[in-house]
């Protein structure tokens, strides 16, 4: 949660964090994107998720769905499944996620850490993407955004990234964030914001020395980017045409 926040501040958004069932009425109709992530999950914070999923899309927000660890456990498989069918506009996991997700099975698991590179989750991705309507997202070394027909890849980021806990459950409120923008481009925004905090690793790294500092760098990067590093850095390509 502090690293998403702290994600989310530094690239010009403002964060709250809330679990409480009594508030998501008043407070979720004044985000203009919500991001439901079930890493911590409780059976007594899942009602919140769903009346927030449920209140987002009655106010015409976006919502994205980061399903931590979704294939480790049935009562996260389930859960997810249950969030799913409440319209996200983006779904981001790593590859074990969507795998599972995307099977609705529970899968052999590392637990919050994938198994999986993006690419085997092609497939899986694509199929979500087409079940859902959502553009589903997978990270990685390429990290893969479709929407069931269309793929693009994002390419930039550091594979020390895998090294810092929640840096994927940053890149999902990032994409928030920047699907609150545009919500007639979110497969755009959704690639956009894995580039971005891409470059901001790309560019921490040279000034870290392992996961603690790049941790730091990575949010004073994402802070000081400007339009000439996005620009001159960023590369995203038809996945296809990588092949
Ligand atoms: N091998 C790699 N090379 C470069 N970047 C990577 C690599 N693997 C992951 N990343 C980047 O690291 C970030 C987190 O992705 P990851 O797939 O580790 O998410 P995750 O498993 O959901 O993480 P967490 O559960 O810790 O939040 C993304 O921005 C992704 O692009
Ligand atoms: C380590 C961990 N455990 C539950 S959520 C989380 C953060 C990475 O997904
Ligand atoms: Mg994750």
């Amino acid at each position: 949660m502090d690293l998403m926040a702290n994600t989310l501040l530094s690239a010009g958004a403002s964060p709250a964090m809330l679990h409480t069932l009594e508030e998501i009425p008043d407070f979720t109709p004044l985000a203009h994107a919500l991001c439901l992530n079930v890493g911590t999950l409780s059976a007594a914070w899942l009602p919140a998720m769903k009346l927030a999923a449920d209140v987002a899309v009655r106010s015409g927000k976006p919502w994205v769905l980061d399903p931590v660890a979704a294939g480790a456990s049935g009562f996260r498989l389930k859960a997810c499944l249950e969030l799913v069918e409440l319209k996200p506009a983006v779904i981001r996991g790593n590859g074990s996620e969507i795998i599972a997700l995307s099977k609705a099975s529970v899968q052999p698991s590392k637990g919050v850490d994938s198994s999986h590179d993006s690419t085997d989750a092609l497939e899986a991705a694509k199929a979500l993407a087409q079940a859902t309507g959502a553009i589903v997202a997978v990270s990685g070394a390429v990290d893969i955004v479709t929407d069931g027909n269309r793929v693009v890849g994002a390419h930039n980021g550091v594979a020390m990234l895998q090294k810092i806990t929640a840096t994927g459950c940053s890149v999902t409120a990032l994409i928030a964030a920047f699907v609150a923008v545009d919500q007639s481009h979110t497969l755009e925004a959704t690639a956009a914001a894995l580039s971005v905090f891409g470059v901001a690793s790309e560019i921490g790294m040279s000034m870290a020395n392992g996961p603690a500092s790049l941790r730091m760098h990575l949010i004073d990067s994402l802070h000081g980017l400007d339009e000439n590093a996005v620009i001159s850095r960023v590369k995203i390509t038809s996945f296809c045409e990588e092949k």
